[in-house]
């Protein structure tokens, strides 16, 4: 039988995305190998990103979003250089695909790896385990609001940055985090808020959740104010489990989560199109990390564990945990790169990855 073929559009963009989109597509090349024919992955990569703007003045090309519609899948590093400014940079790749694409949810799961110290004294007695799911599509980054740069005279520039919140978008992320609340074992959805300062569209957030929350009566709520929850990750994180936030709350706490879990270097994300209208895209929380690049010593485990989001989008369940596990077996023994306490490089903690999966291949 021909193996089933995933084509992935792989775009490592800048700095250390390079590194870690490399280190993924091994660990992906190993796996198809392993299947025996089962499964073959086909990979096109292209070249956009601050580099590409460096010589056509544009992030992606013209035609990039038509071209990546034909994949089952987006393989995604980082974007940002110092050559270009980071709204454009951001604007031009990431958010040109997500929000095209509809990639509405974000998930963005806070892992704890065993030989991984957290900075949390709690971690080391506590079974800890979450997941932000950050609304991907509209909320602060709708991308609504100007600047009058010459109107006011000197001194007296304004800018408005306008965040919008639709009935129908807080609906959706709810629901998909009510969903995948039910297939954990804590069945329990955390929202998070701002509506005592923000009255006009975190009221209405709070609102659609207490609604969705109606049609859930077996997973259990609360609604937590945005600066009382950065407090909670830190003070008690197990009472979470999944994590409902809007666009820029949950980047900000995807960021404070990872580093609870020990770096921004093992933090996995998936933003997702539920609908596969379009191809969703897997990348690493982190960016583009200008003061490590191009050292070969980058972490390349978020990179990875964002391969395992995708291979469970694919439907390939059991590679997915095969490659999770490789990645806990390879911190457990040791094989850590420097941003959690190790002297590894890229390479070698990859290749400690592939190591781990290479020797938990059971005999067929
Ligand atoms: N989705 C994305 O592509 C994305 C995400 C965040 C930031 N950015 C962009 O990346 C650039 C740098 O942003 P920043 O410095 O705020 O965030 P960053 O995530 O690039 O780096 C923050 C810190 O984390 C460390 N770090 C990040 N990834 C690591 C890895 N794999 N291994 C080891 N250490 C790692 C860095 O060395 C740095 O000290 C900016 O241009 C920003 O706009 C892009
Ligand atoms: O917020 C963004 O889109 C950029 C970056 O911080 C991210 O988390 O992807
Ligand atoms: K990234
Ligand atoms: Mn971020």
């Amino acid at each position: 039988m021909a193996p089933q073929t995933f084509k992935i559009a792989s775009i490592p963009a800048d700095g250390v995305g390079k590194e870690v989109v490399a280190a993924g597509r091994r660990v992906l090349d190993v796996l198809a190998e392993q299947s025996g024919g089962r499964f073959a992955f086909e990979w096109e990569e292209f070249p956009w990103g601050c580099g590409y703007y460096e010589q056509t003045g544009k992030m992606m090309a013209d035609d990039g979003l038509d071209s990546l519609k034909a994949f089952d899948a987006i393989y995604f590093g980082a974007v940002g250089w110092e050559n270009v400014p980071d709204h454009i940079s951001l604007w031009g790749l990431r958010l040109n695909i997500t929000q095209n694409f509809d990639q509405w949810a974000n998930v963005r799961p806070v892992k704890f790896l065993p030989g991984v110290r957290s900075p949390l004294r709690k971690a080391d007695d506590t079974e800890l385990d979450w997941v932000v799911v950050r609304e991907n599509s509209e909320g602060e980054y709708a991308g609504l609001g100007g600047r009058n740069l010459s109107g006011r005279g000197p001194g007296n520039e304004v800018a408005l940055q306008t965040a919008l919140f639709t009935e129908k978008g807080c609906e959706r992320i709810m629901r998909f985090a009510f969903d995948l609340a039910r297939t954990r074992t804590v069945k329990k959805v955390s929202s998070v808020t701002k509506s005592n300062a923000q009255q006009y569209g975190m009221v209405l957030w709070d609102e659609v959740f207490d609604r969705v929350a109606l049609d859930y009566p077996d997973v259990a709520t609360e609604s937590v104010l945005v600066d009382a929850m950065s407090a909670k990750f830190i003070l008690h994180p197990e009472d979470l489990s999944v994590v409902v936030a809007s666009n820029l709350n949950a980047d900000i706490l995807s960021d404070l989560g990872s580093a609870l879990a020990g770096s921004l270097g093992v933090a996995a994300s998936a933003n997702l199109n539920p609908e596969r209208r379009f191809p969703s895209m897997f990348e690493p929380v982190h960016g583009s990390a200008p003061d490590i690049a191009g050292q070969g010593i980058s972490n390349p485990i978020g990179a990875i564990a964002s391969a395992a989001l995708m291979l469970d989008h694919f439907g390939l369940h059991d590679e997915a945990r095969r490659v999770e596990a490789a990645i806990e077996a390879a911190t457990a023994s040791g094989a850590l790169t420097r941003d959690i306490g190790g002297s590894s490089d890229t390479d070698a903690v990859t290749e400690a990855i592939v190591h781990a999966l290479q020797t938990a291949l059971t005999p067929a």
